[in-house]
């Protein structure tokens, strides 16, 4: 069975690529690797040795986690630096240790006096001893410069903490001795960011970096760093060094590409929906306006699905004739009539995003209709998926009725721009329309899966197929 949380005692550093190999078959979540060079004093059979300054262990530090990378993808790997730094008594972890490793073989009652006077471990625990070879004790000594300084600083967004961004936090760790501020970007420095609506919470991005540091929120570029004369030492990733290569773009670590692969996934769990029939399964596809609901909609026909448009249901059910026609008339009057005697949507639009009482009531007027309409539909339907296209499905509360909610979004100045050349709107009635809507991360928040149709619509496809093929596991 795989063990929840392991500690790698690591006695032989350069071999740790093959024992990471082991290990992550052995452990589920969380891996912490602790130095045995790194323990301020010799212990029994144990090798281990006194060493300072401590950015000696940068460098063996960046090529455990860059090794973790490679043969740790899933699992969430620490190496612990408190002992490197401090003569603390104890291995101390913030998860229980489920499973001890060792990467050499040591007698049974050197790895028991190890545990019990080194470690703090309260909990049932297995041990294993995985030989990596040849045990050179290896120094990693290739860094010349060696700053050390009383309080360095960092800054970043820290969203959905990864390989890189511990290593920027134990190097900073490493070369401050008695303060470091660590400055989390807060919501004015995001916007700029790709999917900014994706990006973690600030108060839980500020716990996942948390260990003893000194947090304050950054509102621009510099944050403390330019008032604060105590700090003597800026830690930068290549990623804040403008111009320089950018660490977190390679493609397998940087956050925005982290954002980009949950798109089309299951972001917020589904709870199931009792109160509607369990077939056909009914999905709620909505969307800020000029969001790409109708590209994702299109994709999605292509597959086994009903797709229901509520925008051209809505059409449809105040043509001439139709008992909402006469209803509109009767309350916006005859200049919503246009000269063949259909309702002119476009006097009708500029009357209800002017007036939110306005829209108010057209929604009142029209929406009992459009959702019998539908209701009709999914009940004659023989798909077993539905799709429900509605822009304001969450406000008219629809999705009550729905099993699962997806939602399209693009950053709002590209919405602007589609309402310019796809309605051909001017600025002023474009931002009209989008402000009689809610924002992003409304939608994102009640929705269960996310797309951006934001690039080449073969992309949105992909995000389309993503979801799909998902779903199908979990259809009843
Ligand atoms: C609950 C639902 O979502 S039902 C589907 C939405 N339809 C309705 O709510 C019915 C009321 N709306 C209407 O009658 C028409 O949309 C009008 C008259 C307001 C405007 O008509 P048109 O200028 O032809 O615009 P159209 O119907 O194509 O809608 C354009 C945008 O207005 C937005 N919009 C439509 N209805 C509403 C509304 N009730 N509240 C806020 N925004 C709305 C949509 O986001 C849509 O953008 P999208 O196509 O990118 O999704």
């Amino acid at each position: 069975m795989l063990a929840k949380t392991g500690l790698l005692i690591v006695s032989n550093p350069k071999q740790i690529g093959t024992i990471l190999e082991s290990v992550q078959k052995l452990v589920k979540n969380t891996l912490y690797i602790q130095l045995l060079s790194a323990i301020s004093e010799p212990f029994g059979n144990f090798y281990s040795r006194t060493v300072n300054p401590w950015p000696e262990f940068s460098k063996t530090i960046y090529n455990i986690y860059a090794q973790a990378a490679t043969h740790c993808y899933n699992l969430d790997v620490k190496v612990l630096i408190s002992g490197i730094k401090y003569n603390i008594p104890k291995i101390q972890t913030q998860q229980p240790i489920d499973l001890v490793i060792f990467d050499k073989t040591y007698s049974q009652s050197d790895i028991d006096n190890f545990i019990k006077s080194k470690v703090h471990i309260t909990n049932e625990y297995d041990v294993l001893t995985l030989d990596s070879g040849s045990v050179n004790i290896t120094d990693e000594h290739n860094s010349n410069d060696d700053i050390v300084c009383k309080h360095a600083v960092l800054g970043g967004t820290f969203d959905r903490l990864h390989l890189a961004h511990k290593l920027l936090l134990s190097e900073a760790v490493l070369r401050s001795s008695e303060k470091l501020t660590v400055g989390v970007t807060d919501e004015t420095m995001l916007e700029s960011k790709l999917l900014p609506e994706l990006i973690e919470d600030m108060d839980v991005r500020i716990n996942n970096v948390k260990l003893e540091y000194h947090f304050t929120p950054i509102s621009d570029p510099f944050g403390p760093a330019i008032v604060d004369p105590t700090m003597e030492l800026i830690v930068v990733s290549k990623e804040t060094i403008r111009g320089g290569e950018k660490i977190n773009e390679q493609p397998k670590i940087s956050s925005s590409t982290r954002r980009i692969r949950l798109l089309g996934t299951v972001l917020r769990p589904i709870t199931p929906n009792d109160s509607i029939p369990k077939t056909p399964y009914v999905i709620g596809l909505t969307g800020g306006i000029a969001s790409g609901k109708s590209g994702v909609a299109k994709w999605l026909s292509e597959l086994d699905v009903e797709i229901i448009n509520c925008d051209l249901i809505g059409h449809g059910i105040y043509k001439l004739g139709k008992p909402c026609h006469k209803a509109l008339v009767d309350h916006f009057g005859s200049s919503v009539v246009a000269d063949d005697g259909e309702i002119d949507r476009k006097v009708l639009g500029t009357i209800v995003f002017s007036d939110p009482e306005q829209l108010k009531k057209l929604n009142s007027l029209v929406w009992p209709a459009i959702i019998e309409e539908v209701q009709e539909i999914i009940r004659n339907t023989d798909k077993k998926v539905v799709v429900v296209e509605a822009a304001i499905l969450l406000n008219a509360s629809w999705h009550k009725s729905c099993h699962e909610v997806w939602t399209t979004l693009v950053p709002r100045k590209e919405a602007i721009k589609r309402l310019l050349t796809r309605n051909g709107l001017t600025e002023e009635e474009a931002l009209k329309r989008i402000n009689a809507q809610q924002p992003n991360s409304f939608y994102v928040k009640n929705a269960n899966v996310v797309f951006c149709p934001l690039w080449e619509p073969e992309y949105t496809k992909d995000q389309v197929t993503k979801a799909w093929n998902l779903l199908q596991q979990r259809l009843p």
